[in-house]
């Protein structure tokens, strides 16, 4: 992404403490079609990112809410979830989460509790939408009840990355409950980070000064007379 300013910064996640940015993440077993999920809806903008080091792509989009130019960064993962289980630097400072299961495998709708865990051990209280995703294949699904966002009180969408069912609204929902948790929330997570660097940066002034003390006692030893 030559000449766009963004290369220095896209892993620098400092940038999500800044009011127009958002991060927004995307868990599920392998091939629930998270990236077709992401893709569809960025169709006509996508810029995919292949960060080989970190094995993830990172999906750019500009978007307007309530009239405020919001930044958002869709992190996508390329394989990593087959060990069911992220490196935490994807949880770190996320917005929302998109959760992802295939109508078609019924394993993947049985996973959901185990990313649900993971994903609360890091971001306890990010908003996160269930999503069953290939409605295509099978549209009687939808008379089926998944219990799962009932069960913890999460919002739930059928939606089909294939024919495109539900996927602007889906983004759309996911972007807006993004922004209102970063102006609203109170993150306990957030506030005991926020803590533990202000207490490392006030205990590295302590020494800096500690240090600097030694050094000038050390310069002004009382000569002997
Ligand atoms: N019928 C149908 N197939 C889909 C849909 N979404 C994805 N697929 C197919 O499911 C397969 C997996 O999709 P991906 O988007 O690559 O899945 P993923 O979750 O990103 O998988 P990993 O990157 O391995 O974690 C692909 O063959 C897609 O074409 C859908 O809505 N309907
Ligand atoms: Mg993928």
């Amino acid at each position: 992404m030559a000449g766009d300013g963004c290369e220095v910064s896209d892993l620098d996640q400092d940038k999500y403490d800044s009011a127009e940015n958002v991060k927004i993440i995307c868990l599920g077993d392998s091939a629930v079609g998270k990236s077709k999920l992401m893709e569809r809806f960025l169709m006509d903008g996508f810029r995919p990112q292949q960060l080989s080091t970190f094995a993830l792509t990172l999906y750019k989009y500009s978007t307007c809410v309530d009239g405020n130019t919001v930044l958002v960064d869709f992190w996508d993962t390329a394989g990593q979830e087959r060990f069911h289980s992220m490196h935490a630097s994807y949880y770190h400072k996320a917005h929302a989460c998109i959760m992802v299961f295939d109508v078609q495998r019924k394993i993947t709708y049985k996973n959901l509790g185990k990313w649900y865990q993971e994903l609360r051990e890091y971001r306890p209280e990010i908003p996160c939408i269930v999503v069953a995703n290939k409605i295509d294949a099978d549209i009687r699904v939808t008379q089926k009840g998944f219990n799962f966002g009932k069960k913890h009180n999460l919002p739930f969408y059928f939606v089909s990355a294939a024919d495109g069912t539900n996927v602007v609204k889906l983004f759309k929902d996911a972007i807006k409950l993004a922004v209102s948790y970063k102006q609203n929330s109170q993150d306990f997570l957030d506030e005991v980070m926020r803590e533990l660097e202000n207490f490392e940066l006030e205990k590295q002034e302590a020494e800096d000064l500690s240090e600097k003390e030694d050094l000038s006692e050390d310069g002004e030893k009382p000569k002997a007379v």
